[in-house]
C-alpha cells in the first residue's frame, strides 16, 4: 500500500445498496480531489444480484478482487425473492457470511453516538439518551451463524449450532479492552452464561485476560437484560463485548438511541483484511426510491479512511456529516415534515468537504437541495 493510492473493492449488493454506495463513492472522489489521494474501485457482485446473474451469492471474481483490495466497502444484501421463501438452499446472506469468513473479519466494530439536533427525533427522553456514546465490538465469524446446520428432509425439526474456540474469542477480546483503556475504561460482556457453556466460555476468557489490563472495569451483563438496560440507560455502557447473535440483535436495537439504523457504520476487521458497511440491511422497501438515508455507508468511509491512516480526511468527513445533520439536512427517517433525497444527503456532504478543504467554504456555496416539506 503506497501512501496516497488505494484499491477499494466495492461491493453496492442489494436493494438500497447501490444506492447508498453511490453516495459514498461520491464522498470518496471528492476526498480523493481535496487531500490528493487516488483510489481504484473495483466492483464486485454479491448477495440476490450475484445469485440472478451467476447462481453464487459470492463469486471467486468477487472474493479474488477483495482478497486483492486495501479495503471492501459493502452495501447491503437481501431479497424478498428469499426472504419469504424458506425452502430456497442459495440465499444472500450465504454471500455476506462467507466472505466475513473467508476474509478473517473476526471484530465487528458499531461505533453509536447522539447528535445534539436529532434527540428530540428519538422516541427516547432526552435526560436518557443525551450523551450516549457506546462502541459495540461484535465477533463475526463464529457462533451460531457459522455453525452445523440441520433441517430433516420431512420438516419435522432443524438445528444451528453455535459453537465457539478459544482461538475465537481471545483476539476480539483484547481489542474489546484495548479500546476501554482508550476511553472510559469499562467494557462490559454481554452474554447468556446462565443458560449457555458458550457464554461461560466467554466469561471464562475474559476474566483470564482482565488482569493484563487492570486499568479497565470489566462487568457482565445478561443479554436479556442488556437489551432493556440499553433503552433504559444506554449511558451506563462505555464499551460493550458480545457474540456474533447478541451483537446483532442489541446493534439494532442501539441504533433506536441515535435517532436511526440509517445512521450507523461498522467496521469489519481481521489480520489482513478489512471491510466497511452500514449495520443496516437492503431495505428493499425504498429501493429506488431515494429516500434511504446514505449516512451510516458514508460513516463506514469515514472508518476505512481511519483504517487506511486517513485521518485527517476522516475527521473532515465527520464534521461534514454533523454539519449535514446539524443543518437538518437529513432523510425522511429523521425528519417526516422536512427532508432531502438519499443523493441531495450525499451532495451536501461532499460541497461541505469541497469547499471547506478549499478555505473558501460559506453556506451560499453549497447547493441547496429542493427540500420537500411535508
Ligand atoms: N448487512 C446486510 O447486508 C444485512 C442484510 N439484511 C437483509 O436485508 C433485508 C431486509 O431486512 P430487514 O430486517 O428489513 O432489515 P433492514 O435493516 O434492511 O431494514 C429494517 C428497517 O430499518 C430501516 N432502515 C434500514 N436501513 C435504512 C436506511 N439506510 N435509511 C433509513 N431507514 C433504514 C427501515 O425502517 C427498515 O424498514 C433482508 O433480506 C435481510 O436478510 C439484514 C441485515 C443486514
Ligand atoms: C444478514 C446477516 C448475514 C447479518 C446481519 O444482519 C448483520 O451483519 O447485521
Ligand atoms: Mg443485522
Amino acid at each position: 500500500m503506497s501512501n496516497n493510492y488505494f484499491k477499494i473493492a466495492v461491493l453496492p449488493g442489494d436493494g438500497i445498496g447501490p444506492e447508498i454506495i453511490s453516495e459514498s463513492i461520491k464522498i470518496l472522489d471528492v476526498i480523493a480531489e481535496a487531500f490528493q489521494y487516488k483510489f481504484q474501485f473495483d466492483y464486485g457482485l454479491i448477495g440476490a444480484e450475484a445469485i440472478f446473474k451467476t447462481g453464487e451469492p459470492l463469486p471467486e471474481e468477487t472474493l479474488k478482487i477483495c482478497k486483492e483490495s486495501d479495503a471492501v466497502l459493502f452495501g447491503a444484501i437481501g431479497d424478498p425473492v428469499f426472504d419469504n421463501n424458506p425452502e430456497a438452499k442459495v440465499r444472500p446472506e450465504q454471500g455476506l457470511l462467507k466472505l466475513r469468513k473467508e476474509l478473517g473479519l473476526f471484530a465487528n466494530i458499531r461505533p453509536l453516538q447522539t447528535y445534539p439536533s436529532l434527540i428530540e427525533k428519538s422516541p427516547l427522553k432526552r435526560e436518557i439518551i443525551e450523551g450516549a456514546d457506546i462502541q459495540i465490538f461484535r465477533e463475526l465469524v463464529s457462533g451460531i451463524y457459522f455453525g452445523e446446520k440441520f433441517t430433516d428432509p420431512e420438516g419435522a425439526y432443524a438445528y444451528d449450532v453455535c459453537k465457539y474456540n478459544r482461538e475465537d474469542i481471545i483476539p476480539i477480546a483484547h481489542m474489546a479492552f484495548k479500546e476501554a483503556q482508550k476511553r472510559k475504561k469499562k467494557l462490559t460482556l454481554i452474554d447468556k452464561a446462565n443458560v449457555l457453556d458458550t457464554s461461560r466460555l466467554w466469561r471464562k476468557i475474559c476474566q483470564e485476560i482482565a488482569p493484563e489490563y487492570p486499568d479497565v472495569q470489566l462487568d457482565y451483563m445478561f443479554v436479556d437484560n442488556a437489551a432493556m438496560q440499553l433503552i433504559l440507560n444506554p449511558k451506563q455502557f462505555d464499551v460493550i463485548l458480545t457474540e456474533n447473535m447478541f451483537g446483532d440483535i442489541i446493534s439494532d436495537e442501539a441504533s433506536v438511541i441515535g435517532g436511526s439504523i440509517g445512521l450507523l457504520p461498522s467496521a469489519s476487521i481481521g489480520d489482513k483484511n478489512a471491510l466497511f458497511e452500514p449495520i443496516h440491511g437492503s431495505y428493499p422497501q425504498a429501493k429506488g426510491k431515494g429516500i434511504a438515508n446514505p449516512v451510516a455507508s458514508i460513516l463506514s468511509v469515514a472508518m476505512m479512511l481511519d483504517h487506511l491512516n486517513l485521518k485527517q480526511a476522516a475527521e473532515k468527513l465527520r464534521q461534514s456529516v454533523e454539519h449535514a445533520i446539524e443543518n437538518k439536512y437529513v432523510t425522511i427517517d429523521l425528519n417526516t415534515k422536512q427532508y432531502y433525497s438519499t443523493s441531495e444527503v450525499g451532495s451536501f456532504i461532499a460541497d461541505h468537504i469541497r469547499y471547506s478543504e478549499k478555505s473558501y467554504y460559506n453556506f451560499e456555496n453549497v447547493k441547496i437541495g429542493k427540500s420537500t416539506i411535508v
